[in-house]
């Protein structure tokens, strides 16, 4: 069974991107008050755009967050499929610019070998994160835990002390990807994820209701989670 996340329904995306940079902002907050520093890793895709502009604005010590990707396509920085350019485009900006960036793609040979590359980058990052924020796709994907990965399974039960950040190769996913170890993304102190329509609240409903692991990745992380998730949802733009 799947810890019923907490849910936070809002009447639009504004609302709800309002509400979740406030939150966000906050919880970033305390971590630069606790530990001198903050990370925030996120999601990329078409759902974050909205949140991202506003949390660009917060008030907070930017200069001591870093932020980080859950996952990232294998493609270069200046591809309209790269997720570090989005973040670039509506987080690292206004306020938020100075925040410090580690993004998970660099221009090897293939999507092993920048994995183990960011990998090092990832683990010169305080641990846990202060806060993770999930997306979900319509196969229940989540990060880049694709349930046609051919290493799915092992990827989901890989447990504390392995690598920070995996390549995955999916043939629904298109081109290889690097997604952070299944540790990384449930030992987060504030693990969120940011759905919208009412397609994903059908499909997350359904999730939570049925056997976390490979079929359904969401779920996997959801019972891994080591604190309470939470859920935010507002209906399509
Ligand atoms: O491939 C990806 O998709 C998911 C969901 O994206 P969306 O466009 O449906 O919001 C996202 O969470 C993930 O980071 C991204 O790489």
């Amino acid at each position: 069974m799947v810890p019923t996340p907490t849910w936070h329904r809002f009447a639009s995306s504004e609302e709800l991107a309002d509400a979740l940079a406030q939150s966000v902002a906050k919880t970033l907050a305390k971590g630069v008050e606790e530990r001198g520093q903050a990370v925030l890793a996120v999601s990329g895709g078409r759902t974050p755009a909205h949140f991202f502009d506003r949390l660009s604005r917060s008030d907070i010590a930017w200069n001591k967050v870093t932020v980080t990707l859950v996952d990232e396509r294998f493609v270069p920085g200046d591809s309209p499929r790269s997720n570090a350019r989005l973040v670039t485009r509506h987080l690292l900006q206004n306020k938020a610019a100075r925040a410090g960036f580690i993004g998970l793609y660099s221009p090897c040979h293939n999507a092993e070998a920048a994995a183990a590359e960011a990998n090092e980058a990832i683990g010169s990052l305080p641990s846990p994160f202060d806060v993770v924020v999930l997306g979900m796709g319509a196969d229940r994907h989540t990060a880049s835990f694709f349930p046609d990965a051919a290493d799915i399974g092992d990827m989901l039960s890989a447990r504390e002390g392995g690598p920070s950040v995996l390549a995955v190769s999916a043939r629904s996913a298109g081109e290889p990807r690097l997604t952070l170890s299944l540790d990384k993304l449930s030992t987060a102190r504030m693990l969120v994820v940011h759905i919208e329509g009412d397609d994903k609240k059908e499909t997350l409903e359904e999730a939570l209701a049925m056997p976390a692991g490979p079929a359904s990745p969401i779920g996997a992380v959801l019972t891994a989670a080591q604190n309470p998730a939470h859920v935010y949802w507002a209906p399509l733009r």
